[in-house]
């Protein structure tokens, strides 16, 4: 079997707001094609270095890599799609009119732009509210609306943020069958998370706990590793709780 191509490299980052250190010396190289999940709880500082993967931000000691060049940078923006974890969406407008200002943005035009947009709006099951304001949208809805954006310039590298929560357990099935589709397709996908039966569905992930990497490895290693029989009592393992 091929080698797959580093995709992301981490490298020695540190990140700290003031006093406070949010992540701590991360190592990581997350592989072409794969679905790969930063699992952590709520202020571990998965939404910070994904952040920085995204360009967003900056460490405040070591260097990301995106496509062998290092972030941020200009030259990677429309090879990455990313979904914020609180919407980033014109409350007044409606989706379509939301779709079609990011394509704008992204340089999808005429046809194609026309046609993106059908495909994401049917993927995230959102086709038939497609003329309404977003403002009369449910939480769950904005989500998958944010998710349709992200998609729309078919970029080879998604950075997901949560991208499940406030979806119904029928829709997220489906949500995560698309993502195994894009990574059919080749994309590599990077999605944070704290619910446990997700990070089941992830190819390899990465435990963050107190802004550290405290393990990396398939779901099935992890559990092996630590004699457990889930990911979540693999975790407590892994940040050094006793069982
Ligand atoms: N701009 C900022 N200024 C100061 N502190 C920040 C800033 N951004 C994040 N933090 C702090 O960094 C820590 C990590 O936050 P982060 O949002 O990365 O965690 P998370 O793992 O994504 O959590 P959640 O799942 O709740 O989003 C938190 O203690 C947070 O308060």
């Amino acid at each position: 079997m091929k080698e797959s191509e580093v995709c992301v490299s981490i490298k020695n980052v540190s990140k700290s707001f003031g006093k406070h250190q949010v992540l701590k010396d991360i190592n990581l190289d997350i592989n072409e094609g794969e679905i790969f999940g930063l699992l952590g709880p709520s202020g571990a500082g998965k939404t910070t270095l994904v952040k920085e993967l995204a360009g967003l931000d900056e460490p405040s000691k070591g260097e990301n890599y995106l496509f062998h060049e290092k972030m941020p940078s200009l030259n990677l923006i429309k090879r990455i799609g990313y979904m914020a974890q609180s919407d980033a969406l014109y409350e007044e407008l409606s989706a379509k009119e939301n779709l079609q200002f990011f394509s704008e943005l992204y340089g999808l035009k005429g046809q194609k732009q026309a046609q993106r947009i059908e495909e994401v709006m049917e993927l995230v099951k959102l086709s038939g509210d497609i003329t309404k304001l977003v403002s009369n949208y449910s939480g769950g809805m904005k989500r998958r609306l944010s998710l349709a954006i992200a998609l729309l310039h078919e970029p080879e590298l998604l950075i997901l943020d949560e991208p499940t929560v406030g979806i119904d357990p029928v829709l997220r099935k489906s949500i995560w069958k698309a993502f195994s589709d894009l990574k059919a397709q080749g994309k590599t996908l990077i999605v944070t998370t704290h619910v446990m039966d997700e990070a089941d569905k992830c190819d390899r992930l990465g435990l963050i706990r107190d802004g550290k990497l405290i393990a990396v490895g398939t779901p099935e290693e992890l559990k092996k590793q630590t004699n457990s029989v889930t990911i979540e009592e693999a975790f407590l393992v892994f940040g050094g709780v006793e069982r």
